[in-house]
C-alpha cells in the first residue's frame, strides 16, 4: 500500500487484515483482522503515513490504555511506535443502530457513558469529540443487548501540565458540528469537562428528536418526550457557565427523568417550592432547572418561580447571578405580554417583589451587569402593571442607591420616557444624584 510505514508491516506480520476496511477517519483507516496465532477477531486501526495522524494515534492509544472502564473501548493490542492498534470489533455506532426513540436504552447509553467520561475528567482528560458515530455497541454480555463504548480518543485535552504541542490551537474548531461545544471554537485547550456534557446532552437531543443537531442552534425534546426537555435544556447551555457541569451532575439528572417522567410541570413545580419552603436540599436547583427548560410557560412563572421565599432568592442571586437575571427578565417580560388569566390582580404583586428581590440582590452583589440586563424589563413590568405598592417599594430603594450602584440602573431608566413620567415624583429625596436628576426634577 502506497505511503505504508514501517510499523504497519509490523501489524501485517502479527495480523491478518481483512481487503475490505470497516471504515475511515480523518487520521486513520479501521480494518477487520484476525490474530495469525490465537484467531482472535479483532478491529485493527492504523494511522496514515502523516504527522499529525501519527500524533494523533499516538496519543489515542496513550490516553485509552490509561482508561480502564468497561465502558471506554479498550485496547489490546498495538505497536511499539504507536502507529496502529487493536480494539474488539463493534457491531456498529449509536447512529447507525438507533431504531427509534427508546428512552430505557437512552438513559442506559447516558448513564454508561456518562459514568466512563467521569472517569476520564478525573484524570483530567477530556474526550471533545462525543459524537454518535464515537458512541460504538459492542455485543452485549450478561443479557444487554450491547455494551455502548466511548471510543476515538485522539481529540482528547490532556490537564495542561501534560500537553503537548499537536492537535490544538486557538481557534481551530474540532469536535462532530453540531455535536461539539461552543468554547470549543474559542479555545480547545480550556475545554472543560462540560464541552463533553454538551455534546451528551445533543447526543440525547438527536436521540430524542431523530434530527441532526445543527450548530448553535436549540433542539430540545418536546411532545411524548417532554420530560427529557429539563434534561436536555441544561446540558446543551451555549454559555458554559450556565451548563451541567460534571458527569456525575448529568447522572443524576438522568435518574431524575426516570424517576419524575409521569410528573406534569406544574405539579412538580408545585411540590419544588414545597421543598424549597421546607428546605429540602436540591430544590431551589431544580426548581430552577424546569423554569429554565420551560421559559414558555407563564404559569409556571407567575405561580411557581415567583414563589420562591425572598432569602432562597438572595442566594441563588449570589450563587448564580447570570441564571437569575435571565430568567427573572423571563418572569417579567411574561407580566407584560403573557396571559393573567383569571389570578385575582392583587395577586401581581408577588412576582413584582420577587422581581425587585433580585434586582437588589444583583446589584447588592455589585454583579451590575446583570443588574443592567435585567432593569428594563423589570421598569417595563412596574409601569405595565401600575401597582402602586409596588412603585413606593421601588421608588424607596432607588432613593437610597449611591455611586456606583446608581450608575446601572440611570441609563435605562433614563431611557424611556414612559418610566421616567411613571416614577417621577416632585420633591423625591434620593441619595444619588444622577437618580435624583432623573426621577426628583418637577
Ligand atoms: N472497533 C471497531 N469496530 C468496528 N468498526 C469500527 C471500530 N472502530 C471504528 N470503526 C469504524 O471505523 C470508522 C473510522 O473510525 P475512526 O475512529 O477512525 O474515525 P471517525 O470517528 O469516523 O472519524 P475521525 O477520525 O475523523 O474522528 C468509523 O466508521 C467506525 O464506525
Amino acid at each position: 500500500m502506497a505511503g505504508a510505514s514501517d510499523s504497519s508491516i509490523k501489524a501485517q506480520e502479527r495480523y491478518r487484515l481483512g481487503a475490505r476496511t470497516l471504515g475511515h477517519g480523518s487520521y486513520a483507516q479501521v480494518f477487520p483482522a484476525v490474530h495469525k496465532k490465537t484467531g482472535e477477531e479483532v478491529a485493527l486501526k492504523r494511522a496514515y503515513n502523516r504527522q499529525d495522524a501519527q500524533d494523533r494515534i499516538k496519543r489515542e492509544i496513550q490516553d485509552q490504555k490509561r482508561l480502564a472502564h468497561p465502558n471506554i473501548m479498550p485496547i489490546l493490542d498495538h505497536d511499539p511506535g504507536f502507529t496502529w492498534y487493536t480494539m474488539p470489533r463493534a457491531v456498529g455506532n449509536l447512529k447507525d443502530l438507533r431504531q427509534g426513540p427508546d428512552e430505557e436504552e437512552l438513559a442506559s447509553i447516558l448513564l454508561a457513558i456518562g459514568e466512563a467520561l467521569d472517569v476520564a475528567h478525573q484524570l483530567g482528560l477530556v474526550h471533545r469529540d462525543i459524537s454518535p458515530q464515537n458512541i460504538l455497541a459492542l455485543s452485549g454480555d450478561s443479557g444487554a443487548r450491547y455494551r455502548w463504548v466511548v471510543a476515538d480518543w485522539g481529540m482528547v485535552r490532556r490537564p495542561p501540565e501534560e500537553a503537548s504541542r499537536i492537535l490544538t490551537r486557538t481557534g481551530q474548531g474540532m469536535g462532530t458540528p453540531g455535536y461539539d461545544a461552543p468554547e470549543l471554537s474559542v479555545d480547545p485547550r480550556k475545554a472543560t469537562p462540560a464541552a463533553d456534557v454538551y455534546s451528551l446532552g445533543r447526543v440525547a437531543a438527536w436521540y430524542l428528536t431523530g434530527t441532526s443537531p445543527a450548530s448553535g442552534v436549540r433542539l430540545l425534546p418536546d411532545g411524548e418526550f417532554l420530560h427529557w426537555r429539563l434534561f436536555v435544556n441544561a446540558c446543551t447551555r451555549q454559555e458554559t457557565s450556565l451548563r451541567t457541569q460534571t458527569m456525575s451532575e448529568l447522572r443524576d439528572m438522568v435518574q431524575v427523568v426516570l424517576n419524575d417522567r409521569d410528573e406534569p410541570v406544574l405539579t412538580k413545580a408545585r411540590r419544588l417550592v414545597e421543598g424549597i419552603t421546607l428546605g429540602q436540599e436540591g430544590s431551589l436547583e431544580a426548581l430552577v432547572r424546569l423554569v429554565d427548560a420551560h421559559q414558555d410557560d407563564a404559569s409556571l412563572y407567575f405561580d411557581y418561580f415567583a414563589q420562591i421565599p425572598t432569602g432562597h432568592t438572595r442566594a441563588w442571586c449570589h450563587s448564580d447571578p447570570e441564571r437569575a437575571a435571565l430568567l427573572a427578565g423571563v418572569l417579567a417580560k411574561h407580566l407584560v405580554a403573557g396571559s393573567w388569566d383569571d389570578r385575582d390582580r392583587e395577586y401581581v404583586s408577588t412576582p413584582l417583589a420577587f422581581l425587585l428581590t433580585v434586582l437588589q440582590a444583583l446589584v447588592g452583589n455589585n454583579n451590575l451587569g446583570h443588574a443592567q440586563d435585567l432593569a428594563p424589563d423589570f421598569f417595563a413590568a412596574e409601569l405595565h402593571w401600575q401597582d402602586q405598592d409596588q412603585r413606593r417599594r421601588t421608588l424607596e430603594w432607588l432613593g437610597d442607591l449611591q455611586a456606583p450602584f446608581d450608575r446601572a440602573l440611570a441609563p435605562v431608566l433614563g431611557a424611556r420616557q414612559d418610566v421616567v413620567e411613571y416614577y417621577r415624583e416632585p420633591g423625591w429625596r434620593a441619595r444619588s444624584v444622577v437618580l435624583a436628576t432623573i426621577l426628583g426634577a418637577s
